[in-house]
């Protein structure tokens, strides 16, 4: 997957350097491309943004850097993708909930582009124009409001990277994951046995799979309700079974 990321703080996106991300860059699964804004403005002060029509507190990032920008990463991502566009991601606070889901449905994709916007968002004008050439997604982490987008592309290039095959060791780890299937992870313990005093469940230690992946999920079923009752109300009934329904 080609990412192509645009930002006045191209720094802000070093932590994708790291981690399973950085390996999947090393390894050929991901090629991410991170873009200063700035250097797609042509005045001495490399300015972006001004003050907004209508009036108002706050700046407007201009139309200008951000449509050369996006011709940019157009033109250079189709190169190397070998032809068509990207699906542009706009994180912003009114946008679509961003949720396991969609982290699927974008990992499915060839090439995404998410456009970081800064001060009182960017110009209208650039979401209409680039639409006429591409699918535009505006997409927000949650109810709570940022400074700009690129913490949340931090989040979203994790939550959809770590889902192209290979990306993540061992597949097996997706599963049963917080979201993946509409309910919440089963708490996890490790060594030691016991620890200031408190003990581990004890099927964990008696080795019966059968018991253990039963426990695991009425756990995932106990804490969906206690803390996600919402989760569990949107459930297809069909996945629950007469034993979960005792639970
Ligand atoms: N996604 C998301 C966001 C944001 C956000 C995103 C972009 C900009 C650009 C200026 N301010 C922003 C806030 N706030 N809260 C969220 N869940």
């Amino acid at each position: 997957m080609r990412l192509d990321v645009v930002s006045i703080f191209p720094d802000y996106l070093a932590p994708l350097d790291l981690s399973l991300i950085g390996k999947a860059r090393r390894e050929g699964l991901v090629d991410l491309h991170v873009h200063d804004l700035r250097d797609f403005t042509h005045d001495r002060h490399r300015t972006v943004d001004d003050t907004p029509y209508g009036g108002g507190a706050g700046m407007v990032m201009r139309p200008e850097p951000w449509g050369e920008a996006l011709d940019h990463v157009v033109a250079a991502g189709a190169a190397a993708v070998g032809g068509g566009v990207p699906h542009l991601v706009v994180p912003g606070p009114g946008g679509r909930p961003f949720t396991q889901e969609l982290a699927r449905e974008l990992a499915q994709q060839p090439w995404l582009a998410f456009a970081c916007g800064r001060y009182e968002g960017i110009d209208e004008r650039v979401y209409d124009e680039a639409r006429e050439h591409m699918p535009v997604s505006v997409l927000s982490l949650g109810d709570y409001v940022l400074n700009g987008g690129e913490v949340a592309v931090l989040a979203m290039v994790e939550a959809i990277a770590r889902l192209i095959p290979g990306v993540i060791g061992n597949a097996e780890s997706l599963v049963e994951e917080s979201h993946e299937d509409g309910l919440l992870e089963y708490p996890v313990y490790t060594k030691p046995p016991v620890w200031r005093g408190r003990g581990i469940p004890e099927v964990l230690l008696s080795g019966h799979h059968g018991q253990i992946a039963r426990w695991r999920r009425d756990e995932r079923l106990r804490r969906t309700a206690q803390r996600r009752p919402d989760m569990l109300a949107a459930l297809d009934p069909a996945a629950l079974d007469e034993r979960d329904r005792a639970v």
